[in-house]
């Protein structure tokens, strides 16, 4: 357990192991200051999410989702992994229009886009659809009436690659639609205070990819999709006052969805 930091213990981060946090760690991979003083790990969303949670790392870029299990959280950087309208990357993918969907498997990946998916159909799209857990591989079970929720790169791969679904709902964009707001679907997290002098510089260090977009793409080469195209217009970095608003909407329609959930087990 990692209650309080002791002064010589170095500070864990986690990060999303995606293409859409290559801008954000471009400048921390290039601060030998920075990197003297933290251990560096990444993977994907819900299991750094989860690692946070438990108190294995101090810092994450962690599913907003994860804030309600959270004793002590702070967002304290002003980057994000966020959206103004479509995303590309965060996609409910099926066979059938939404309307005739009866089950939905949600990515193990995922902890923000999954529950997204269940607030929209209880709050937008007013469906009772039947969830169920993923595991490796499920995207070939997306079939006929069972639909998946899928994030992160692979949805590059399953859009532009070889069998794509007919109805690929882009759930960023739902959101959009139907709030007028932006959606902010990862943070950089703490779960404890952390020395004020690294979380300046970490934070400037997050917008050194920022300013070097083209040097980002360049080091990630990609053929699915233009990544100068994903990281310009798709996916949008900035922690602002709308998506820290659309945050308090999107925990408390979770919330909601939660308890409705438990309503519908007990009467069964
Ligand atoms: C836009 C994306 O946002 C992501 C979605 C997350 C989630 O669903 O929990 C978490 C982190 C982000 O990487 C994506 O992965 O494509």
């Amino acid at each position: 357990m990692r209650t309080n930091l002791q002064h010589l213990d170095k500070i864990k981060v986690a990060a999303v192991s995606y293409l859409n946090t290559k801008p954000l760690l471009y400048g921390v991979k290039r601060s030998p200051a920075l990197l003297s003083q933290m251990e560096l790990i990444e993977d994907f969303p819900s299991k750094i999410g989860k690692m946070l949670v438990d108190n294995e790392v101090d810092l994450g870029l962690i599913p907003v989702a994860y804030i309600p299990q959270l004793k002590d959280w702070k967002i304290v950087s002003n980057y994000c992994i966020g959206s103004v309208g479509p995303v590309e990357t965060v996609c409910l993918f099926s066979e059938v229009p939404v309307e005739q969907i009866e089950t939905v498997i949600l990515d193990y990946q995922s902890f923000s886009s999954i529950n997204l998916c269940k607030v929209i159909f209880a709050h937008f799209w007013k469906k009772k659809v039947t969830y169920q857990k993923a595991t490796p591989g499920y995207i070939d079970q997306i079939k006929g009436t069972t639909a998946g929720v899928i994030i992160g790169d692979r949805v590059f791969e399953q859009k532009y690659g070889l069998h794509p679904q007919k109805y690929i709902y882009d759930l960023a964009e739902v959101w959009t639609s139907f709030t007028g707001l932006p959606f902010m679907m990862a943070a950089w997290i703490a779960n404890k205070p952390l020395p004020a002098a690294f979380i300046h510089d970490f934070d400037l260090a997050n917008k050194v990819g920022l300013d070097n977009l083209a040097a980002v793409s360049k080091e990630n080469p990609y053929g699915y999709f233009d990544l100068e195209t994903y990281y310009r217009e798709k996916i949008s970095y900035q922690v602002t006052e709308d998506k820290m608003k659309a945050l308090d909407l999107f925990l408390n329609l979770m919330k909601q969805t939660e308890t409705e959930t438990e309503i519908q087990d007990t009467s069964n």
